[in-house]
């Protein structure tokens, strides 16, 4: 944290600045000026010329010598500042000069006459100034006045400015918590974040405020200098967190460097192709496989293109698989009759997993290709879906389904009743929002900027995603482990029919 360590030394600079030497020395020169100018009064007209001459020579060596000790302290402060700083904060030092990106803010504001924009870019200059050596005085002096308050005056006009309180380290580069602007939310600083990412050659600049800065009226921006989201091998994840209980299952990296665990919820994964579905769905179906052979979990499968889960057709681990429109509508509806039904008469209170209520799980591949199919609605199996969404998750019965795009016009009402949203790459940021929820977008998540993994670029970016859950409204990037064809193969027959 640098201002910690380094504020009270800031705070002492300004006041050597504000007092001693600089104000006697300008005492001095105001006195002599005042002698001077009664002596040119009754002087000859040469010699008010060679004074004033003269005065101008002491003005401008008094200005310049003024100017060098601003530099000197500058230097200092630069020095200081440094020492104190880890080298994370010296990033961000570096980050924040950025003059051109804001001056190109604040010429817009000015040209649009935006008195929001304006704000934001004073505040953002700011930003900047607070690392900028070559403006140290006005620095030192907003330093100071921020401590008191978080305005300053510019002639006759208060300017809200940012205190940064910390500059904190996280896995994908430093983070700056600052103050923000009264009424701000993420999107306020949309535009500033779009031209600071180019300015500043970062990744990208996330801008969030986290429940817990919300209390105090801060915000934070990550600065992401690196990706830490290196995907792990399958076989080793799964050994070292193999989920505890079928409720939660871990299932990918964050890249805080933790482990996420996906709640057993209505789960919906929008991926474009190519985007790592099938690899989320293997991932799921490892971590829930010893709790079906535990008689805790049962499995039915729907997969009307036959892709991720034409193979278990074959294996015990899936009470069914069904493929084409008309036996997945009767599978569905016998998941209605047979175990919602039921299970709505007899319980009357909330649902508790055990082997003779486990957890029922209708795990759906393309969801979307099912959804646009001519005998969805005509066939129940639309109405009944909507039963099980809307009405199964207080009684252990869960759908999660898979789909290569989130439009509303393809997925309709269905979308709504999912609680844990997962995009991987998506292919138009009008999805975003419509996946993750709203704000999502604003708030940072850029599923549709993730770029195509292919055998060119080894598929770095397959299983990286976003992911929201009504349980933690928080956005987390994630990455999932990567998969490999013995390992899917290991998985089907492990339990043969
Ligand atoms: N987490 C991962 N890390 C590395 N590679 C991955 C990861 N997930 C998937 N891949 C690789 O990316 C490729 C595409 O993955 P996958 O088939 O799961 O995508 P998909 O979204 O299901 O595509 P489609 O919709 O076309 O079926 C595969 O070669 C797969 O091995």
């Amino acid at each position: 944290m640098i201002e910690g360590s380094s504020g009270s030394r800031f705070m002492s600079w300004s006041k050597t600045l504000n007092s001693g030497r600089g104000r006697r020395t300008w005492s001095g020169v105001g006195s002599l000026g005042i002698a001077g100018l009664a002596v040119m009064a009754f002087s000859p007209m040469w010699l008010r010329i060679v004074l004033a001459l003269a005065a101008l020579l002491v003005a401008s060596a008094i200005a310049i010598s003024s100017h060098r000790e601003s530099l000197r302290i500058a230097r200092v402060i630069e020095e200081k500042l440094w020492e104190s700083a880890d080298s994370e904060s010296l990033r961000i030092v570096r980050i924040l000069r950025a003059p051109g990106a804001l001056n190109q803010h604040l010429f817009q504001a000015k040209l649009f006459h935006d008195e929001r924009l304006a704000a934001e870019a004073t505040a953002l200059k700011d930003l900047g100034k607070w690392a900028l050596g070559s403006e140290a005085i006005e620095r030192i002096e907003l330093f100071a006045e921020r401590r008191r308050t978080d305005t300053i005056r510019i002639g006759d006009k208060t300017r809200f400015v940012p205190k940064i309180v910390a500059i904190e380290r996280s896995a994908v580069g430093p983070v700056a918590l600052f103050t923000a602007i009264p009424g701000a939310t993420e999107n306020t600083y949309d535009f500033a974040s779009d031209v600071l990412e180019v300015s500043m050659r970062v990744q990208e600049i996330r801008v969030e405020q986290r429940p817990e800065d919300r209390a105090n009226g801060l915000m934070r921006m990550t600065f992401v200098v690196h990706d830490p989201l290196q995907a792990p091998s399958g076989s080793t994840f799964f050994e070292a967190h193999a989920a505890s209980t079928p409720l939660l299952l871990p299932l990918a990296i964050t890249e805080e460097g933790g482990v996420y665990s996906l709640p057993v919820h209505h789960t919906l994964i929008v991926g474009a192709t190519g985007s790592g579905k099938g690899g989320v769905i293997q991932s799921l179906l490892r971590q829930l496989a010893p709790w079906q052979r535990a008689g805790q979990v049962r499995l039915f499968g729907a997969d009307p293109k036959r892709a991720e889960l034409k193979g278990f057709e074959m294996s015990s681990l899936f009470d069914l698989v069904a493929f084409d429109v008309g036996t997945i509508a009767e599978m569905v509806e016998s998941l209605v009759n047979d175990v919602l039904r039921p299970r709505q008469r007899s319980s009357g209170r909330s649902f508790t997993l055990s082997s003779e209520n486990p957890l029922v799980v209708l795990v759906i591949d393309e969801l979307s290709s099912l959804a646009q199919d001519r005998n969805f609605a005509k066939s129940g199996l639309s109405e009944n879906l909507n039963l099980i969404l809307s009405q199964g998750r207080s009684d252990g019965v869960y759908v999660i389904a898979a789909s290569q795009v989130g439009h509303k016009e393809v997925l309709g009402g269905l979308r709504q009743h999912f609680a844990n949203r997962i995009a991987l790459r998506v292919d138009t940021a009008i999805e975003v929002d419509m996946i993750l929820g709203a704000g999502a977008l604003a708030c940072g998540a850029k599923p549709h900027e993730i770029p195509v993994a292919n055998d060119a670029n080894s598929y770095r970016t397959a299983g990286i995603a976003y992911v929201r859950s009504d349980e933690s409204p928080r956005l987390l990037r994630i990455r999932f482990p990567y998969t490999s064809d013995e390992d899917i193969q290991k998985l089907l027959q492990a339990d043969p029919r």
